[in-house]
């Protein structure tokens, strides 16, 4: 009796927490609702929503064995269908190839991966335009830490949305879906990253990915775990809102570990996967029945999901018999009816997509312009970088410092006598060591920080390489403007540099230059190479050559002629001819305070450029020279960028 009491009142708290979810979380798909009848004499995904159809289909990837590259077969021939109006749980034991097979229906698969076989979009084979018309959510939750949900939000909006939907209608659209995720209340929380005390929890940090992809309202999604780490509310609150998604005509492909048994009752179709192989694929209800004739009976108290997964698991220390029984399952299910229900799909899919249509793949959709896309990115890198206070602040405070002092030790100097002369090139070489190490070592972690969340947006299609490398430097140039200024402005008028407005002038832009000259090398090395510790192990060596043909530790014409060449590559050489040109031009009354000594004397400025190799007719050139390193050091960094999205 006590059994049935605690039964009824335990059935009627899930009912009340599930009328509660579906209250605070009903999707709108009064927007977007569509109708799954396919007509198929027109190519029409948005309206008719997605089947997607697969047939034969293999992914493999490179690995490295033993020196040798190898491919790995991962996926191996399998065919399927799922079609609009659907929820499909793909599931599996961990390695069982859901993600992999996932990533190659999506089209979102990496550089090292092969795929054979065909995939259909509504009988057409797969492509880049998939884009347009997908949302992919990934296991692994990327964002750019440092914004809040709003400006997350807004700026994916503006990446992705039709460029003619206004501001107002973005606002309310990122309101509408983030209300219905229960994130409103979080709306100015910044997002945080591992180890941050104030930041989305994980299970909010999922619900925003999830956010994210539903800003395009797109017919077909893909979702990679979206609820692993979630407490099972949450996991609810998702899954509910997938749920309302497909009943308004959207299809949904989603890989799922452990549901509760109300999430599983949910998905309306379920692929089961096992060593790259389909073992099930059909209603969730009809797993059971399959399992079953299979000699696997799920006991009623026991969680259908679980049990499944538990059939198919390899069993440590019998791992051969294991796959021999999920090969046996597998070609159980190939010649059972589920099998043959599906490939009358498939192969529906297929004959009705050979025939001519008509194409009429977003006609109705304007892209953002890619200045915008630009503006963007660039507003969200400087945001990240004004709100990064260790990156800035202690900068700042450090450039200031090191001004404040050098201006201190050099105070006073009387640059026209002998000891003057090298109080001034040991300024002048402070002034260009400073922007130089600072600006190329602060600049290494930039990329590679950022690459997976780069490598993941622009296989979304939402902007290039070219882009995404433009809007990275333009980011950070005004640091590299408003940094030198400021070290230039204490240092030059303390130390007691050439008092002329011209020469602070064009001392100010010489250090500006060589300041982004010295980060695009930084960030050249950090592309070629992708990782901070190795691009520094190669870099310590090149500031050597950078310190020894800046001129000052070495006449430059005694160079052996081996290394004589490296000069040309060295800014600091550069730099530090033009500024001290710029000090010793028309300089022609050096006082001699060792000729009572005998000792020999530097009369005027341009013996003191004879001295160290320099030569005032070099002034232009040193500039060019400095634009065009610019320019190479930024041309060979991108392309180690994009080389990066082609090969992983
Ligand atoms: N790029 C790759 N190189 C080498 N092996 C890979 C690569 N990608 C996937 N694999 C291997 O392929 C198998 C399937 O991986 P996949 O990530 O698709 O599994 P999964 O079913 O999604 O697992 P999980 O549930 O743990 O995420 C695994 O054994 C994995 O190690």
């Amino acid at each position: 009796m006590e059994g049935t009491a605690l039964t009824v009142v335990n059935s009627d708290i899930v009912d009340e927490l599930e009328a509660d979810i579906n209250s605070q979380n009903s999707f709108d798909c009064s927007v977007s609702v569509r109708n799954t009848t396919r007509t198929y004499n027109r190519w029409s995904p948005l309206e008719e929503g997605i089947t997607l159809a697969w047939n034969d289909v293999s992914v493999s990837t490179k690995i490295k064995s033993n020196g040798k590259f190898i491919h790995k077969r991962i996926i191996n021939g399998v065919s399927g269908a799922v079609k609009p109006g659907t929820l499909v749980a793909l599931m599996g034991a961990s390695g069982a190839g859901k993600s992999t097979l996932m990533s190659a229906l999506a089209y979102r698969q990496s550089g090292t991966t092969e795929i054979e076989g065909d995939i259909l979009i509504n009988g057409r084979p797969i492509g880049s335009y998939l884009k347009y018309l997908s949302g992919y959510m990934h296991q692994e939750d990327l964002f750019v830490p440092t914004l809040t949900i709003l400006e997350h939000m807004t700026v994916m909006a503006n990446l992705k949305l039709d460029r003619r939907i206004s501001k107002a209608d973005k606002e309310k659209k990122i309101r509408s879906i983030l209300k219905d995720l229960g994130l409103l209340d979080c709306l100015n929380t910044i997002i945080g990253g591992i180890g941050q005390s104030k930041a989305l929890s994980g299970g909010e940090k999922k619900r925003l990915a999830f956010a994210t992809e539903l800003l395009t309202d797109p017919p077909i999604l893909f979702c990679d775990e979206p609820t692993t780490g979630l407490d099972s509310y949450s996991a609810h609150t998702i899954v509910t809102i997938m749920n309302q998604m497909a009943c308004c005509g959207n299809t949904i492909l989603c890989t799922i570990h452990q549901p509760t048994s109300d999430i599983f009752a949910m998905f309306t179709q379920l692929i089961l996967m096992a060593e790259g192989m389909i073992i099930y694929m059909g209603s969730t209800a009809g797993a059971l029945d399959f399992f079953q004739t299979q000699g696997y009976t799920c006991p009623s108290s026991y969680n259908p999901a679980d049990f499944l997964i538990k059939a198919i698991a390899t069993t440590p220390g019998s791992e051969e018999s294991s796959k021999q029984t999920i090969r046996r399952i597998c070609h159980h299910f190939a010649i059972s009816d589920y099998a043959k229900e599906v490939d009358v799909v498939v192969q529906y899919e297929f004959h009705m997509g050979r025939a001519p249509r008509k194409f009429e793949l977003r006609k109705d959709f304007k892209e953002v312009f890619w200045w915008s896309k630009l503006y963007w990115l660039i507003y969200r890198w400087t945001l990240e970088a004004w709100r990064n206070p260790s990156i800035q602040t202690v900068r700042v405070l450090q450039r200031v410092g090191v001004a404040v002092i050098i201006g201190l030790c050099y105070l006073g100097t009387n640059a026209y006598t002998q000891s003057g002369i090298q109080s001034v090139e040991g300024i002048i070489f402070i002034f260009v060591s400073e922007n130089t190490f600072n600006p190329m070592y602060a600049v290494l972690s930039e990329f590679p920080e950022d690459t997976a969340i780069f490598l993941r947006e622009y296989r979304s299609g939402l902007y290039n390489s070219f882009t995404y490398y433009l809007s990275r430097i333009l980011s950070l140039l005004p640091g590299f403007i408003i940094e030198p200024i400021l070290f230039a402005v204490i240092a030059y008028w303390l130390s007691g540099l050439r008092p002329s407005v011209d020469a602070f002038f064009y001392t100010v832009l010489i250090t500006i230059l060589t300041a982004n000259v010295a980060s695009a090398c930084g960030i050249m090395f950090s592309n070629v190479w992708n990782s901070v510790p190795t691009a520094m192990a190669y870099l310590v060596p090149f500031d050597y050559i950078l310190m020894v043909t800046s001129g000052l530790f070495i006449k430059l014409s005694t160079l052996p002629s081996v290394v004589n060449w490296t000069k040309y590559l060295s800014w600091l050489m550069y730099a530090m001819e033009s500024l001290s040109i710029i000090q010793w031009r028309d300089v022609s009354n050096i006082t001699c305070e060792n000729e009572k000594l005998d000792l020999p004397c530097i009369r005027n400025g341009t013996e003191v450029l004879e001295k160290y190799d320099f030569s005032e007719d070099h002034f232009v050139r040193d500039i060019w020279a400095m634009i065009v390193l610019l320019i190479c050091f930024h041309t060979i960094g991108y392309i180690f960028l994009w080389w990066k999205t082609k090969s992983r």
